[in-house]
């Protein structure tokens, strides 16, 4: 697993690697790495590296120190540097010496436009972890006169850091470099990061305050049946899903878990014989009282939010077994959360509310800091909270939170959420923990997204197709 610390836990790492290294020793370190990164980039984009023109946006700390410092290094590369100051008064005193004695050349910001119509690659050295809110207007205005592709220091400036949440200007990097370990903005703004580099500069950390499942982690946990295995022995899944008028989500929720697992899927439904049908694998009844044993119930998606779905719900929590509650079900618990008195306390429950089902959840909207939005309702609910979105956010109870960062945005597509609520129930079936199998479903299903869209609209059904190789393309990167 890929641990993210929060700027507060990287202060305090710093603040301890600070006493035992000689002074400037790890800004060394950070901007030696980062012009290597630079140079790298300039060699991929431009085919060389000297001759080359880098602007280097400065602020006032020690995020221009770095672009400055690693602005020296290149020089001794032959790449022509120049550095905007955006405070000149202000500047990393040190970092503007060293880049002026290797032949680097400081200008103020009114002089900035001329010198970014010409480069080839922009350094946001603007501002690092000490960010607070959006881009300020003086930095604003040069960053929107660059056309060249942008390197970012650390971070792109302009979003914030522990949340990774965008209110007003902010720099959109082609790459991130940042230092010493992942911190939220890396796993919640992928869009303005680009590619994040890790620069290794000594940092000391223990427990991650966030994770992301690693494909090595997902390979491990996704259930493949052993010589002793039959279908039974490696988890039924009931899923209760759709009705008679809308029978779509059925079809998806219950293909996607066929797709997902070797062992039983169950259906109980209105939609048993669209079902059926369309999974001649899928042993499909009319009631979930008639489904037979299942180790996991996977439940929700257009069940209505009536009288009917009240029961459906009421009966698979009631169960004893781990429950997915999903789409209408998070609807029905958000108006009548008595349905969980039926829920035996050591059952798990995973919730898997987009932002509208969380108002409901909540009585209020996510906001910007969806890490903290997601923990909230796991506590609340006790329950795995899976916040949809661009970005999932998987929250345990426990305070465990797994991010994952999506491939491009294939899910923002109709009936992506059944195919999710399915592979979440596949994966509770066979036992896994209801937060990394909530971490590792939401990791296969944006592999899938990715994987049936080839770069083109896809659809829910494409999705549940594409299951198997996301599967098998995340063993064979590990086996
Ligand atoms: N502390 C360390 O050990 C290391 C720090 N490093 C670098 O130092 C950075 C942190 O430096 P600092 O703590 O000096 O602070 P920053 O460089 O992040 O910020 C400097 C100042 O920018 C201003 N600012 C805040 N929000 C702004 C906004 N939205 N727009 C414009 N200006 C804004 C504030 O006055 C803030 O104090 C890291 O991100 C990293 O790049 C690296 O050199 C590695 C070592
Ligand atoms: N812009 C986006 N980028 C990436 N993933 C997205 C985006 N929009 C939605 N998703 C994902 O797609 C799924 C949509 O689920 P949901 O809102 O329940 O849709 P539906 O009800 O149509 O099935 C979620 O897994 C969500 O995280
Ligand atoms: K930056």
């Amino acid at each position: 697993m890929q641990g993210i610390w929060t700027t507060e836990r990287i202060r305090e790492a710093e603040g301890r690697a600070f006493a035992v290294t000689p002074e400037g020793e790890l800004m060394r370190r950070a901007s030696f790495g980062l012009s290597v990164q630079i140079a790298d980039f300039l060699e991929d984009h431009t085919g060389s590296v000297s001759g080359r023109r880098v602007v280097l946006l400065v602020g006032s700390g020690d995020n221009g120190g770095d672009a400055l410092w690693a602005g020296a290094f290149l020089r001794r590369r032959g790449v022509a540097v120049t550095a905007i100051l955006l405070n000149p008064a202000k500047a990393h005193a040190k970092g503007l010496q060293a880049l002026k004695r290797a032949g680097g050349r400081a200008v103020p910001a009114a002089d900035g436009p001329q010198w970014i119509a010409k480069a080839d690659v922009v350094v946001d050295g603007i501002v690092g972890i000490s960010a607070s809110g959006s881009l300020r207007p003086d930095a604003a205005r040069l960053v929107e006169l660059v056309e060249a592709p942008i390197v970012a220091v650390d971070l792109p400036s302009g979003v914030d850091p522990d949340t990774g949440a965008v209110d007003g200007p902010a720099v959109q990097a082609a790459k991130t470099v940042t230092f010493g370990a992942l911190k939220p903005v890396h796993a919640l703004a992928p869009v303005h990061c680009g590619e994040v580099v890790l620069v290794d500069i000594g940092l000391e950390l223990s427990d991650p305050d966030l994770r992301r499942l690693d494909i090595v982690d997902v390979a491990a946990a996704w259930p493949v049946p052993g010589p002793d295995d039959d279908k039974y022995s490696q988890g039924v899944v009931g899923i209760a899903a759709g009705s008679a008028t809308y029978p779509g989500a059925a079809v998806l929720a219950a293909g996607s878990a066929v797709r997902a697992t070797s062992g039983l899927v169950r259906y109980a439904g209105h939609a048993a014989d669209v079902v059926r049908g369309q999974w001649p694998e899928i042993i499909a009844t009319g009631t979930v009282a008639d489904a037979g044993r299942v180790q996991a119930w996977s439940v929700g998606p257009g069940i209505g939010t009536g009288s009917e779905g009240r029961d459906v719900l009421r009966y698979v929590l009631g169960q004893g077994v781990p429950v997915c509650a999903d789409a209408d079900a998070t609807t029905i618990i958000a108006k009548n959360p008595d349905v969980l008195d039926a829920r035996d306390p050591d059952t798990p429950l995973v919730l898997t509310p987009h932002a509208g089902e969380y108002e409901r959840l909540m009585g209020h909207k996510p906001g910007p800091d969806r890490v903290t939005a997601a923990r909230e309702a796991a506590k609340k609910y006790d329950a795995v909270v899976l916040l949809k979105g661009h970005c999932t956010v998987i929250a345990a109870p426990d305070g465990r939170v797994a991010i994952n960062t999506p491939r491009g945005a294939w899910l923002a597509t109709a009936g992506s959420g059944d195919v999710l609520s399915g592979l979440v129930g596949a994966l509770l079936a066979a036992g896994l923990d209801p937060w990394l199998a909530a971490a590792a479903a939401a990791n296969v299903h944006s592999l899938a997204g990715a994987i049936a869209a080839q770069n083109a609209p896809t659809s829910a059904s494409g999705l549940v197709h594409a299951i198997p190789e996301a599967i098998r393309s995340i063993r064979s990167l590990t086996s």
